[in-house]
């Protein structure tokens, strides 16, 4: 893949993000591929743990069927996302938040690698696997800070059995975010749709609300995806070396 920067001149692109006001982010797996965290691939098929499709395994069916199977599964992520750092991609997307007048970014991963690279209110569409949610009383428990390492995790305030506080296949996301990232798309007049295969709804709903709004949109990934069509720009390449790119 020929080096951004000679695939095409970019200089109205640049021009867009140099006179950009509202500027509002969606990302996905892909930001966080070159840190090590592997991706989804759509959602999709695959087997990806003991045999069973991610979107069967992070469906909220196996909370009932299976929550220690779940646990099983997240504390396996848990421990490869404890192993990596933040890329330039997510550098330069916490750098962003201080230089335009209006900056929101919803991200679709819950790995905490934008909010490990400084950037700040990050609208965590699908929750974050360093927290858990009590099942009786919706209390939540930073992981990080306090995890006895008991398998369910009980709430210190009930008792009762907790959960990831991830949003799972079949699971409304949560309203008050979700809502704060709608309206985020639709005043924005520059959005970027970064490292994600747009497949999963409704967050692959939003660079479409931004567009139908009149922003200018742009996706950033090595591979044509359903929205690919809809952007004024597809920048095919890495996050990590893209985005540092345009960073000017
Ligand atoms: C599979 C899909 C069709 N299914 C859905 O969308 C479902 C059902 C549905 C709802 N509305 C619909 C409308 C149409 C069809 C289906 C539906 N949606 C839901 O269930 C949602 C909840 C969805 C959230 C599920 N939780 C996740 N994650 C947390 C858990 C966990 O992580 O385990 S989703 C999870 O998968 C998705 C994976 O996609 P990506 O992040 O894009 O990753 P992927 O690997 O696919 O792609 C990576 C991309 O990066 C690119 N890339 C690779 N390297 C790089 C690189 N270096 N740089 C840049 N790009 C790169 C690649 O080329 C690729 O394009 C993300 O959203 C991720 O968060 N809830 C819901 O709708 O509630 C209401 C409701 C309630 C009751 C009954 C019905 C409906
Ligand atoms: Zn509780």
């Amino acid at each position: 893949m020929k080096p951004i920067g000679e695939q095409r001149s970019l200089a109205h692109l640049f021009e867009r993000v140099r006179g950009a006001r509202r500027v509002f982010v969606l990302t996905g797996a892909g930001v966080s591929a070159e840190s090590g965290v592997p991706t989804f691939r759509g959602g999709g098929g695959a087997a990806v743990w003991k045999g069973m499709p991610f979107n069967v395994i992070s469906s909220a069916e196996m909370i009932e069927r299976d929550l220690p199977e779940v646990w099983a599964w997240f504390d396996y992520r848990r421990s490869v996302i404890e192993r990596v750092r933040p890329n330039p991609a997510h550098e330069t997307l916490a750098r962003w938040q201080d230089r335009f007048a209006d900056f929101v970014l919803a991200t679709q991963n819950i790995d905490g690698l934008h909010e490990r690279a400084g950037s700040r209110c990050v609208l965590e569409l699908h929750g974050s696997i360093w927290r858990a949610r009590c099942l009786n009383c919706e209390a939540r428990k930073d992981l990080r800070a306090d995890d006895d390492g008991k398998r369910p995790p009980l709430c210190s305030i009930c008792g009762a059995m907790m959960r990831p506080d991830v949003v799972l296949f079949g699971e409304f996301l949560p309203a008050e975010v979700f809502a704060r990232a709608e309206e985020a798309a639709r005043s924005c007049d520059l959005c970027f749709v970064i490292g994600t295969s747009a497949i999963v709804y409704p967050a692959a709903g939003l660079p479409e609300i931004a567009r139908g709004a009149g922003a200018y949109l742009v996706e950033v990934n090595p591979e044509e995806t359903p929205l690919s069509a809809l952007c004024h720009e597809s920048l095919r390449g890495r996050a990590g070396e893209i985005l540092p790119f345009l960073d000017r």
